[in-house]
């Protein structure tokens, strides 16, 4: 199979992947998951009219009678008589019959009658009152489906009455590490090699919305044992590191034709990141069965997370791929005729810029960077190019 473009791998993988049924979580739960409906307006916000200004209530004109006093939480102010005023605190519904809530610093009151202030200039002809349904009205659609759930999402969800949204499940996935160098812990030993991606994917996966269940080794004695392990594997995503080319013990491709997995990328035309694949199990929904294969090499790994598994799982939760933002970068990022590269950028006053020293084995520049530029061929310095975000 020929190396996939690398927007085309992108896009395939959000493409393809579908959401499973929704799910109603209470509102304190739901920060970070995705909307599975439009998330509607249950009340109109404001529920009532009501005072924007500590000031006075009045009707008709002044000066005028003061005859009490309305708070918030006050159920039931009454009606304004003409060219009556009450007292009244902001957000307290606003008495029937009032033209405007006169804020004190605009207001003189001496003995029982509110006036106008002569020095009020003309800013008291604002009404100082938030309609009934100025912001929205029952049942209206106040954000689509795939909509992101922030804590903005939230408090908005809290006004418009909501005690519960319905929420795409978050997809779990898991890791498999391959490799019998590969040591979890500790100082490695001759030929020994310290595991970079078992503390990279969980919390990476984590941004881009997905839980890590588990990671474990495989070992590269036999391709058995990763059909095994890949077989055994019940969440919606498994993610194998490394074993992804074409040495005598990378076994993900045996591993798949063992499965008689469907592989949709085998190869994408970047640098690096190439040896990357996405395969989906015949045996099971588009919502789970997908196997992510990422090289083993770190940075390259970190590539392939962004090209292939940040988008399934954004199609797994229903989110859509999101559209990456346009800056000018500069530096040496090296285009590659024919591929595209992934160089890790900072921002500085005038855009992005290239870290140096992003060689596919090492994490150093990533560190360093806000975010990866997507180099096309045509790129040249100072030319604008797409980012990814780093997550
Ligand atoms: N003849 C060819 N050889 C290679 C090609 C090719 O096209 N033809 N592609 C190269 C590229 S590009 C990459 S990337 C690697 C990908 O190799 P694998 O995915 O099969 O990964 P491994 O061989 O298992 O390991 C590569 C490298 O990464 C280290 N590694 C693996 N896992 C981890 C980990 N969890 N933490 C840190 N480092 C890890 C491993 O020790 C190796 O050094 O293939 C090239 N070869
Ligand atoms: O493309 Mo490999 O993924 O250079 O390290």
């Amino acid at each position: 199979m020929r190396a996939l473009p690398w927007n085309r791998a992108r896009t395939l993988a959000a493409e393809l992947a579908t959401p499973p049924p929704p799910e109603n979580v209470p509102i304190g739960d739901a920060a970070g998951r995705v909307l599975a409906e439009p998330l509607r307006a249950l009340v109109a916000v404001p529920g009532f009219d009501n005072a924007a200004m500590d000031g006075y209530a009045v009707r008709g004109a002044g000066p005028w009678r003061l005859t009490g006093r309305v708070l918030a939480g006050c159920p039931d102010p009454g009606a304004l008589a003409e060219r009556t005023a009450v007292e009244i605190a902001t957000g307290a519904p606003v008495p029937a019959g009032a033209d405007r809530v006169v804020p004190y610093e605009e207001a003189n009151r001496e003995g029982g009658l509110v006036a106008i202030r002569a020095d009020a200039g003309r800013a008291w002809v604002r009404d100082h009152i938030r309609r009934r349904g100025e912001d929205a009205e029952p049942g209206d659609e106040l954000l689509p489906a795939g909509s992101l759930v922030t804590p903005v999402v939230l408090g908005m969800a809290g006004s418009v009455g909501a005690d519960t949204v319905s929420v795409v499940p978050r997809p779990r996935a898991r890791v498999l590490l391959t490799g019998d160098e590969i040591v979890r812990a500790g100082l490695p030993g001759p030929g020994q090699v310290r595991d970079a991606l078992g503390p990279l994917l969980p919390p990476l996966l984590a941004g881009f919305g997905a839980d890590v269940t588990g990671v474990s080794v495989v070992g590269d004695a036999s391709a058995a044992a990763l059909t095994a392990a890949l077989a055994a594997t019940t969440e919606e995503i498994a993610v194998v590191c490394g074993a992804s080319s074409v040495g005598p013990v990378d076994h993900l491709h045996a591993a798949l034709a063992g499965l008689v997995a469907t592989v949709h990328v085998n190869g994408v035309a970047c640098r690096p990141g190439r040896p990357q694949v996405l395969a989906h199990r015949p045996d099971r929904g588009t919502d789970t069965g997908w196997i992510v294969g990422l090289p083993g090499n770190p940075y390259a790994a970190l590539v392939a997370a962004y090209t292939l598994l940040a988008p399934l799982v954004a199609g797994l939760t229903g989110r859509g791929l999101p559209g990456l933002p346009t800056v000018a970068v500069s530096g040496q990022a090296r285009p590659v005729p024919g591929l595209t590269r992934l160089v890790p950028v900072r921002w500085d006053d005038s855009g992005a810029v290239v870290v140096p020293r992003d060689g596919a084995g090492y994490l150093g520049a990533a560190a360093q960077a806000d975010a990866l530029a997507v180099i096309e061929p045509d790129w040249t310095p100072h030319a604008p190019a797409r980012l990814i975000l780093q997550c």
